[in-house]
């Protein structure tokens, strides 16, 4: 138990239960490298004086001491106990409101002991009636002047300890300070409420039963706690709550309140909780005060390691675990080896970030607690069977009622303008993340008042609460991308920049948006320079246009690729890990005087490579908002964990797709059309028929073949995993002969493994088994079900890939709704019986259909190059990626080639 010496040094009140001459006698078993952060300050209590702080020096020379012996005599051993996966504990501890309740159970308390008082002190029904409503009014009051308080407490303590110090860094004194704050409130309160005789008149009974039914335990919680038990770990619940018997009758026959001290029993989970006193069976209103604030509870944790270590028997390696939602729980979640916050809210976050106290996804949490270093770490989860997996290992998840574990979601927080007209904007922005896989977020910094015919006016939303919105998703929601877009003034900027920093945001996206399309100015003069010296130092891609450039460096002159160059390399300078110089506007004046022929080239500047990206021009007008749009491709990308170079090429390739569905859809009467940034899902009519699959999608398409997979001791979701890893964007589902009902669990499985990393599922074959576990489409040949009637049956958002071997089979099928052709056999293959069309018969194909055509049939790393020459978008493979020893090298050569091949074509 890592910790216990400090924490048991760190006492806030009631006397230590052993003598601190007893303490060296603790350390009799092996916890070799013990660290002490809250190093020499310690407290104890003074009768003579009240609670007060003062430096126990003494104490810590002999715990030291008595640690260096420690190590010393145990530095040799190695652990005895733990697997691989469970981990070792001695006593796992949990508060109870929040943590265990998926909500606070004081008020629900307080109402039943209104209610149950009504009746029994009432008299007649009228005043009856009259007592339960003004002792509610009492209550509402109460609760309301109390949250106030708390929330007033928390903004002053927030202010006050962030301010109070230089650099900001962790130190036990700060916390130790804050926690008397934060009690003497909670004392302040409870007395108040008591004094208030609301908790007067109540039987035991009546308050179990009422607020038990008003309260609920989050899933799962009880099995972990009975799972703990039966491991034979101490399992405690320590709580605030007014009634340990409220908290019994919700935990069940598993839980005991112990009778006067609480005693070390392994066979029951023990309440340390305050309760309600009685008098006759009923409550007299005042409550037997236990647990009454945040410092009473890190001493009672205190207690209970120190009673925990004096057990006959214990193994000396084993760990604690705390498990604590908000601020009260602070002491015992930094005393305890493992410190876990559940489900935590954005006071606790405020609060752990003004403490410098690092927080990490519980996933992260190391097996050995030694391996989090010497500075304090707690971990965070939302999920009761995340701590299951976290106690007991992978393979002990839930029984099966569990829900599903939680999808993790690459989120990007959009710092940017409102566009009224929807085109471009925060709201192209989130519906670009939307299509590109992420979750985004918002900072609005702007409304602006803008339709098709331009910019009529802004008004910037002030600073602070700019940054308001900023901490709200960060200490929430975070975010693995910030994107900026229109930044209205310096000071905003430098806000960006601070916040960026201040949460450690990994990728961030900027968009010097300085002057809308329509020429009107969207920020003040001094932004340029500061986007140029407080945010481009943090950017992972800067995205200027033509005009941007020139601005960001002074006026410069843009007129030539070589120019951009210049530019780029130029703008590098000022810090950003890539410069993407963005070159559409040289072509739109270049268009002025041609009409063919035209291609836009982006520059991509890393501070070692120039990179031309290249592509045909797309003539349309409707391009409002493309600037935005890039951007936040280019952050949803990231956040979903491509490099920047990967990230710009798909969200290039999004653009262009978006472009090119775009061009004739209008909303109002001026020259800013929009774009259709769903055009892979809405067809509002376009010429263009919208694809349901990415060109990018089809780059390395995964087929998967039961036989190899069994050959290879893997399961199909493990497969898939590999195929994943090694590049793979697609994944079909071949299952020839499963019964039916293992191959939707078997699809379901693998799509809850490919959804969250962005990779689609289809299934083969089955039209009924893709819509039975909504896949993202279905993948027919010419035997199966006709393409027309599978695409009724899935609808237009759906994937509907169709086989064909023949000029006539793919227009076909293009006609009659796929979203692209697959098209083989290219080559012999062992995997299928199929005749060989060649690269020839591939080259046709390519030609006269429009939609995208995949490569199938002894597809490998030594002939793809050539498929993709031909004229094909991507191969689809089985053998080569799923009969190879390693799926993730063999798919990432592929694709390697394949990209090289799309890059010349
Ligand atoms: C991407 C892709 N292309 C072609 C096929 C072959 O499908 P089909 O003709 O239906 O033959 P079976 O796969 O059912 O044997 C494919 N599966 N995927
Ligand atoms: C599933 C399939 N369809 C084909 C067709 O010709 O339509 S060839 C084929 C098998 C492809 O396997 P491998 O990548 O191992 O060669």
């Amino acid at each position: 138990m890592k910790r216990l010496v400090s924490s048991a040094l760190r006492g806030t009140g009631a006397p230590c239960p052993l003598s601190v001459a007893s303490l060296p006698r603790l350390f009799s078993g092996p916890s070799v490298g013990v660290c002490f952060w809250p190093r020499r300050s310690a407290v104890v209590n003074d009768p003579a004086h009240g609670r007060h702080w003062r430096t126990a020096g003494q104490l810590w020379k002999q715990c030291r001491c008595a640690v260096e012996l420690e190590v010393r005599h145990f530095s040799d051993h190695q652990p005895a106990s733990g697997t691989a996966h469970a981990r070792n504990i001695g006593v796992l501890v949990v508060d109870f409101d929040n943590t265990l309740t998926t909500g606070d159970t004081t008020v629900n308390l307080i109402a039943a002991v209104i209610a149950a008082a009504g009746q029994r002190l009432g008299g007649t029904p009228e005043e009856e009636d009259r007592l339960v409503q003004e002792r509610m009014q009492v209550l509402r009051g109460a609760a309301e002047a109390y949250q106030a308080a708390l929330d007033a407490l928390i903004e002053d303590l927030i202010s006050q300890f962030s301010t109070a110090k230089g650099k900001p860094e962790f130190d036990m004194g700060t916390v130790r300070n804050m926690c008397v704050k934060l009690s003497e409130h909670d004392r302040y309160w409870c007395q108040r409420t008591i004094d208030t005789g609301i908790l007067k008149g109540a039987r035991r009974e009546d308050v179990e039963e009422a607020a038990v039914r008003g309260v609920t335990l989050w899933e799962g919680c009880l099995d972990v706690l009975g799972r703990a038990r039966q491991k034979g770990w101490g399992v405690r619940v320590l709580s605030q709550n007014w009634s340990a018997h409220l908290i019994k009758s919700m935990l069940g026959d598993d839980a005991a309140i112990p009778e006067g001290k609480a005693d070390a029993a392994r066979d029951a989970i023990l309440i340390t909780s305050n309760e309600l006193a009685y008098e006759s069976e009923i409550t007299t209103g005042d409550v037997t005060r236990v647990v009454e604030c945040a410092d009473d509870k890190g001493q009672v944790f205190d207690n209970m390691l120190l009673e925990e270590m004096s057990r006959e028997g214990r193994d000396p390696h084993s760990l604690s675990v705390y498990i604590g939602d908000g601020p009260g729980d602070i002491l015992p979640l930094l005393a305890a080896d493992f410190g876990i916050v559940f489900n935590k809210n954005k006071t606790m976050g405020d609060i752990l970030r003004t403490l410098c106290i690092e927080i990490k996804p519980l996933t992260e949490a190391p097996m050995d607690p030694k391996l989090q270093g010497d500075m304090p770490v707690l971990y965070e989860t939302a999920s009761w069977h995340d701590i299951s997996v976290f106690l007991y290992g992978p393979g002990m998840n839930m029984p099966a009622q569990e829900p599903d574990p939680p999808i993790s979601v690459p989120r990007v927080l959009i710092v940017a303008g409102s566009d009224s007209g929807g085109g471009a904007g925060i709201q192209a922005d989130i519906k670009t993340c939307l299509m590109n896989g992420a979750f985004g977020c918002v900072a609005v910094t702007s409304l602006t008042f803008q339709n098709t015919q331009g910019i009529e006016g802004a008004h910037n939303v002030p600073t602070d609460a700019i940054e308001a919105q900023i901490d709200a998703v960060l200490s929430d929601i975070g975010a693995n991308a910030v994107k900026t877009g229109m930044l209205p003034t310096a000071e905003v900027v430098e806000l960006v920049a601070r916040k960026v920093a201040e949460y450690k945001i990994e990728s961030l996206v900027v968009d010097p948006v300085l002057v809308s399309t329509s020429g009107q100015s969207l920020a003040e003069n001094d932004v340029g320079g500061a986007i140029r010296e407080a945010l481009m130092p943090l950017a992972t891609v800067v995205t200027p246009n033509v005009p941007e450039a020139e601005a960001l460096l002074g006026g410069r002159t843009i007129r030539s690729v070589d120019d951009m160059e210049v530019a780029a390399r130029e703008l590098h300078e000022f810090g950003p890990k890539y410069v993407l110089v963005k070159g559409g506007h040289l072509v739109s004046n270049a268009q002025k005087s041609s009409h063919s022929g035209l291609e836009v080239v982006d520059v991509l500047y890393d501070g070692n490579t120039i990179l031309h990206l290249r592509q045909p021009a797309i003539m349309t007008g409707n391009t409002h908002g493309t600037g935005c749009t890039l951007a936040s491709a280019i952050a949803s990308e990231l956040a979903k964990g491509a490099s920047p170079c990967t990230a710009v090429e798909n969200a290039k390739e999004y653009i262009t797709d978006v472009l090119k569905s775009s061009k004739g859809i209008r909303t109002g009467r001026g020259a800013q059309q929009p774009l259709n940034h769903g055009s892979a899902i809405v067809d509002w009519g376009a010429q263009v028929r919208k694809p349901s699959v990415q060109l990018r999608d089809l780059r390395l398409y995964a087929v998967t073949d039961s036989r190899m997979n069994r050959k290879r001791n893997r399961s199909m979701t493990e497969a898939a995993s590999l195929a994943i890893s090694g590049g793979a964007s697609i994944i079909q589902l071949r299952e020839k002969a499963m019964p039916t009902q293992e191959f939707v669990t078997m699809a379901r499985d693998v799509l809850a493994a490919a959804r969250p990393r962005g990779v689609k599922v289809v299934i083969n074959d089955r039209v009924d088994v893709a819509l039975a576990v909504d896949a993202d489409g279905v993948h027919v040949g010419q035997e199966d079900m006709p393409a027309a009637d599978a695409r009724r049956l899935l609808g237009k958002g759906k994937v509907l890939g169709v086989s064909a071997k023949t000029v006539e089979q793919a227009v076909k099928a293009e006609e009659d709704g796929a979203d692209y052709v697959g098209a083989g056999a290219v080559f012999p293959t062992s995997t299928k019986e199929s005749s060989v069309i060649g690269l020839e018969g591939l080259r046709d194909i390519c030609s006269a259909v429009s939609i995208p055509v995949v490569a199938i049939g002894g597809v490998a790393a030594d002939n793809a190059l050539s498929t993709v020459l031909a004229g094909c978008k991507g191969v689809a493979v089985v053998s080569s990626l799923f009969d190879v020893g390693d799926p993730q090298a063999s798919g990432r050569a592929i694709l390697a080639l394949v990209n090289l091949g799309l890059e010349k074509g």
